[in-house]
């Protein structure tokens, strides 16, 4: 079953697919073409609902496609107007009845991969619900509505419009059948309604909106038309991005900008002290003999390790307390909200185990017991089984990054065990940038960096995210994996020499 589309009650419809999302930006960490944006405009019961479920069907293996509709765009309204609107006296098909403010914003915001809040409207009770719809993050996001084409400010943000034309009877008839089958109406309400605002609103503002459409599509038989649109999407993704990590793994640091060959001095890299005690941990992880169950003991002795030294890179304030022998003394408290946020891998399928609660990784144990109730959440990244370009699965991220308001004044304390080429870690940033992180506020914690690959393309696209490390090793090198299963074929992956191997796979194995 498909599931309804965001924000709109009393309205059977659709759909947010995922795929897997594959990098939106390019190796700078600046996004590239924002999503592809579809506005489909047209009478009331015209079929506007149809033509973008036809597309998004037709469109079932692309990575993310979303239906925004206007509807949801409704403003709220007060005890004169519910009353207008249960009598059918309301008029809900005049523009001023859309925050197309609010709707512009939105689409804005999605259409540049940000997330978005959407408000949700019933047509039942003919009211704004307080709950809203979180967004974030389609490839193709397709916007339905009666005035879908007639602000400018909509009409700047389409890559392609369309206009449903439908004979009015016909408009009229599947209106009567839907709206007292879904909306709660009788055959006199949406007569009255209908002669009343809905007719002359299409002739005043929805109709003459056909000009500004690319293409017009009938209101019935529109396979034909539908293809065409699909065909014509389909063409403009494909010359998207592709050789992602590849491209990644040539980004060399530019000494003759001044960068230090050695990532151990740069100032974002923060290198735990190598005593013997932490070389000592090193190489038990790094004997392929060593057991599951010691390898997860001492992963979890570094992790605490790692997030102590990171806790010294956020903000601390003055603070004064008083002993029990009754005198002051004077220190200082963590001045900041924090959370933690896992990158994981799901190079084998024991990580799909994580899925369920989506949080977890091996660095996650130390993690909390440093910082005993601290927000968690996950991005679930896994490397696309035919071509090795990282694909973001699923993100589950915690509610002071999700709410924009909170985001920005928020330190997240990003968690993976390397950072090999840093594609992962890269779109991993990406996305909290995306959600109103500011860069600045990011910490990198991980067991091992290569000085080659990935640091490279972090301090390029965001130097001011910091890393802290405990190792860093001095090779990157590439190879081919082994002969998959299903698909008879091997994949370039990358390998951090000497290693630890894939932590995480010891760790969950
Ligand atoms: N091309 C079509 N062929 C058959 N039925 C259609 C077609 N387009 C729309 N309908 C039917 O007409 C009704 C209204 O269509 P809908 O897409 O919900 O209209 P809109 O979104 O423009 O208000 C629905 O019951 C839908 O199934
Ligand atoms: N409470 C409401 C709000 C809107 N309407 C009608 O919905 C029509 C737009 O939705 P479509 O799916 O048909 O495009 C519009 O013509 C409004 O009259 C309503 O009946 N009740």
């Amino acid at each position: 079953m498909l599931p309804t589309t965001p924000g709109v009650t009393g309205h059977k419809n659709h759909i947010l697919t995922s795929h897997g999302r594959p990098p939106w930006y390019g190796p700078d960490g600046r996004a590239i073409n924002n999503a592809f944006v579809i506005g489909v405009a047209g009478g009331s019961a015209s079929g506007k609902t149809y033509v973008a479920d036809q597309i998004v069907k037709a469109l079932q293996s692309l990575p993310s496609i979303l239906i925004l509709s206007q509807d949801s765009f409704y403003r709220k309204h007060n005890e004169e107007e519910l009353a207008l609107a249960f009598a059918n006296e309301l008029d809900l098909d005049h523009p001023s009845a859309i925050d197309t403010e609010m709707f512009a914003q939105c689409l804005k915001d999605l259409k540049e991969y940000k997330q978005t809040h959407i408000p949700t409207y019933s047509f039942v009770h003919h009211q704004r619900l307080p709950e809203t719809k979180y967004l974030y993050g389609a490839s193709v996001i397709i916007v339905e509505g009666i005035m879908a084409l007639l602000d400018p400010a909509l009409r700047d943000l389409y890559d392609l419009k369309i206009f449903v034309q439908c004979d009015s009877d016909l408009m009229l008839a599947r209106r009567l059948r839907r709206d007292i089958k879904e909306r709660g109406r009788t055959v006199d309400g949406v007569l009255t309604q209908y002669l009343r605002f809905v007719k002359p609103a299409f002739d005043n503002f929805v109709g003459p909106t056909a000009k500004y459409a690319d293409i017009i599509i009938p209101g019935a038989g529109n396979m034909i038309a539908i293809d065409l649109v699909v065909n014509h999407v389909r063409r403009k993704l494909a010359e998207r991005h592709a050789n992602f990590r590849a491209e990644l793994s040539r980004v060399q640091p530019a000494l003759e900008e001044g960068w230090e060959a050695d990532v151990r001095n740069w100032p974002g890299v923060v290198l735990l002290r190598q005593t013997p005690q932490l070389r000592g941990i090193h190489t038990i992880l790094r004997d392929q003999e060593t057991s599951r169950e010691d390898f997860i003991f001492f992963a979890d002795r570094l992790a605490t390790l790692v997030v102590e030294r990171g806790m010294d890179l956020l903000p601390y304030v003055p603070d004064s307390v008083e002993t029990p022998t009754g005198a002051i003394a004077r220190g200082l408290k963590l001045d900041a909200r924090v959370c933690g946020v896992s990158i994981i891998r799901a190079q084998a399928p024991s990580h799909l185990q994580l899925l369920p609660s989506l949080t977890g990784g091996p660095l996650q144990a130390g993690l909390q017991r440093v910082l005993r109730d601290v927000p968690l959440g996950a991005l679930l990244i896994q490397s696309d089984p035919s071509t090795g370009e990282p694909l973001l699965l699923h993100s589950s991220l915690p509610a002071c990054v999700l709410d924009r308001a909170l985001a920005t004044s928020t330190y997240v304390f990003l968690l993976d065990t390397q950072i090999g080429t840093g594609a992962a870690a890269l779109m991993a940033i990406r996305v909290l940038l995306d959600h109103g992180v500011q860069e600045g506020h990011i910490v990198f914690l991980t067991f091992l960096i290569s000085q080659q690959g990935g640091p490279n393309v972090l301090r390029r696209a965001f130097p001011r995210v910091r890393i802290v490390t405990s190792a860093v090793d001095d090779v990157l090198r590439s190879g081919w994996s082994e002969l998959d299963r299903e698909t008879g074929e091997r994949r370039r992956v990358w390998k951090i020499v000497p290693g630890m191997g894939y932590i995480g796979d010891r760790y969950y194995l």
